[in-house]
């Protein structure tokens, strides 16, 4: 049964559109991570799963159960839709302590409090034996590691994360990253996270889904969105890129697209909307290779990270693009080679309106 369906969701507030037409599915066990500018309608759209903003068009089911419709009357109240929540504070009770703190939400529901369980998810999360201490002995990441077991306490159908990790310092990012991908993984519990941080996207979702203008405009695997982007939007929300405006003459089989870029003919793999004409290629720093040997390229900037040489070089039309190097070049005239499978291009036209 899938755990979360969602048919045609339109919210707004007074009278603006914040959700227009959001359709998707989450199998259960999916992780799925939301990314989106700020003011995209990420936390608008967990709040409306949740039962806090209420949506004037559009079915919400959580595992085959409709707990939204507005056609049909039926909007179950948050605590009656089976969810679990992460906010980017643990907000915990600072006079109970941590088990008290994970069990508050089954004693307030009146719901059975299993206690061995919330100790097993002290465990998971690496804080097995610190049950009877207070929060405020706890460090920041600590009560968020506690915020989760408490999501998790009642079992719930679903967890909504939203920017759970961005009020923790680097490395207790990752960390927390690392407790999130194991105890989500091995409880199978199924997970929507709202993040705008792509790297935390790619590392917990197995699918990646981005939010714009209150529209899903993409929901793929974290190396699709990355490597076939629907915009550049979505290219700009997923890492660095840029794009230069070349000319696709032919579209092969599996949309493999032939066009001309710095005086010789290359292919690379296309959105399936794109036409011979006008088009923009995507270039990503490992999309292009740079080389010592002398061409029409100038070494603008240089910068050395993760094992690699990282230049960006102008062109004399003004194009500048991102490319990487083994090596230190020392010249400033180089010439560049693209890397077709790591090159993408889009319809010349891709901003959605
Ligand atoms: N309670 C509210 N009343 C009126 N407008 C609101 C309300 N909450 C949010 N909005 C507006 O709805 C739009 C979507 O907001 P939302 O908080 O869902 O975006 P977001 O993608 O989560 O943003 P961020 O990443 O900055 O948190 C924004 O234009 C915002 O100003």
């Amino acid at each position: 049964m899938t755990a979360l369906r969602i048919r045609g969701l339109q919210a707004d507030y007074g009278g603006q559109p914040v959700l227009r037409d959001i359709q998707f599915d989450l199998e259960p066990g999916d992780y799925a991570c939301l990314l989106g500018r700020s003011g995209s309608g990420k936390s608008t759209l967990l709040a409306a799963i949740a039962g806090f903003v209420h949506p004037h068009a559009g079915q919400i089911s959580i595992d085959g159960e409709t707990v939204c419709d507005p056609t049909q009357s039926i909007e179950r109240p948050p605590h009656q839709r089976g969810l679990g929540m992460v906010f980017q504070e643990a907000n915990l009770w600072p006079h109970l302590d941590v088990i008290d703190n994970i069990l508050f939400p089954l004693r307030a529901r009146k719901l059975p409090v299993d206690h061995r369980w919330a100790e097993e998810l002290l465990d998971r999360v690496g804080l097995a034996g610190h049950g009877r201490r207070k929060p405020a002995t706890l460090s920041g990441g600590q009560r968020q590691r506690v915020a989760i077991c408490r999501a998790l306490a009642a079992r719930p159908r679903l967890v909504l994360l939203d920017e759970p990790l961005s009020a923790v310092d680097g490395p207790t990012r990752e960390e927390l990253r690392s407790y999130l991908q194991t105890l989500f993984g091995e409880t199978r519990t199924t997970a929507l996270h709202v993040t705008h941080d792509p790297s935390e996207a790619f590392a917990l979702g197995r699918h990646v889904a981005v939010l714009e203008q209150g529209r899903i405009v993409q929901w793929s695997t974290p190396a699709t969105v990355y490597r076939e982007p629907s915009s550049e939007i979505v290219a700009g929300l997923t890492g660095s890129f840029r794009s230069v405006p070349v000319n696709v003459d032919l579209i092969e089989e599996n949309d493999l697209a032939r066009f001309a870029f710095d005086g010789r003919a290359w292919h690379a793999p296309s959105h399936h909307s794109l036409r011979s004409g006008p088009a923009r290629l995507l270039l990503r720093p490992e999309s292009v290779r740079i080389h010592a040997r002398e061409g029409a390229w100038r070494v603008h900037k240089r910068r050395f990270e993760a094992g690699l040489f990282h230049v960006e070089v102008e062109h004399p039309n003004g194009d500048r693009i991102q490319g990487t190097s083994p090596h230190d070049l020392s010249q400033d005239a180089v010439s560049i080679d693209l890397v077709s499978e790591h090159c993408w291009l889009l319809p010349a036209d891709n901003h959605p309106a």
